[in-house]
């Protein structure tokens, strides 16, 4: 069994005289919170079409899960789920029913579902939350969304811009949710919103004009940025100080460096550079 949830190669999708994927590799590696950002137009959802057989390949190769994609018609692959970014569930329905009807549709029998609905609940946050998902917030509609692509137990979880519609609170309840899916699944996450891809992913993938431009674990990635030049210093004060007595308290005040180091470069350095920079 390969270690890649997904692999693609070379692959490509022209759209008449427009190219919107231009040769583009890439790997998830199985168990990864795979981040796959790139501005409008990059090719984000192409990618993620045409690795749920939603879209053809014009050449190349991808597979997911090991079975080959890129061609139509093609029958879903079992062990994959998919959530669109803006979630279509029923607003008359309450959150356990929309999960036993996300378990009917995806062929879960129906003593399964009722047997994960709960533990999906609490992971989705909702465990105490009663009423129709109508009167849910956008970030309990996305968390159920979750819910509902996950009661399945997929091997992968595929999400195009999970928290792109999302107020800050909205964002970082759904960043927890996926974030607490590590180890357990692989997470497949299309964003331009580069610090939630920094906070929760293991693996990111920076497409650019259809190419892949930089992929690998974070930290690898981050490396290819330039040094900042800039150096941050953590500390802990005995209470509320101004600017000039903090800097005072360094020298007088016996003050807890907590850390100290040079500030490296963040994801958007590196994309903006990497993308400026033409980078091949
Ligand atoms: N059905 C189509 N017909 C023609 N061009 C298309 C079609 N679908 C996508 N494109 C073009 O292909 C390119 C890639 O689009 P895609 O939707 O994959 O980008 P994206 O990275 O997902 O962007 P966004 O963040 O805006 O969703 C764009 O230039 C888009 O206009």
């Amino acid at each position: 069994m390969s270690d890649l949830a997904l692999s693609a190669t070379g692959l490509t999708k022209r759209y008449g005289e427009h190219t919107a994927l231009d040769g583009l590799n890439m790997s998830v590696p199985r168990g990864a919170i795979y981040g796959f950002i790139g501005s409008n137009g990059a090719g984000k959802t192409t990618t993620l079409r045409i690795a749920l057989s939603l879209a053809a390949a014009t050449s190349g190769t991808i597979t997911v899960l090991g079975i080959e994609r890129g061609t139509l018609p093609a029958p879903a692959v079992r062990g994959v789920s998919y959530l669109p970014d803006v979630p279509g569930l029923y607003p008359w329905l309450t959150a356990p029913e929309a999960l036993r009807l996300a378990g009917d549709i995806s062929g879960t029998p129906r003593d399964v579902t009722d047997a994960r609905i709960p533990a999906l609940l609490s992971t989705a946050g909702l465990a105490r939350v009663r009423g129709r998902v109508g009167g849910f917030s956008r970030g309990m509609t996305q968390r159920l969304g979750i819910a509902t692509a996950l009661i399945s137990a997929p091997e992968l979880l595929i999400l195009d811009e999970p928290t792109s519609a999302l107020d800050p609170l909205g964002r970082a309840d759904v960043l927890a949710l996926l974030a607490s899916l590590r180890g357990k699944t692989t997470v497949l996450f299309s964003s331009h919103l580069l610090a939630d891809v920094e906070r929760v992913c293991t693996h990111v993938g920076m497409i650019h004009n259809g190419a892949m431009i930089a992929e690998g674990p974070i930290a690898d990635v981050l490396a290819r940025g330039s040094a900042t030049g800039e150096y941050e210093v953590r500390l802990r004060l005995p209470g509320p100080e101004s600017e000039g007595a903090i800097r005072d308290a360094l020298a007088a005040q016996g003050a807890d460096i907590v850390s100290a180091g040079a500030v490296g470069a963040s994801l958007q350095d590196v994309y903006v550079e990497l993308t400026r920079g033409g980078a091949a």
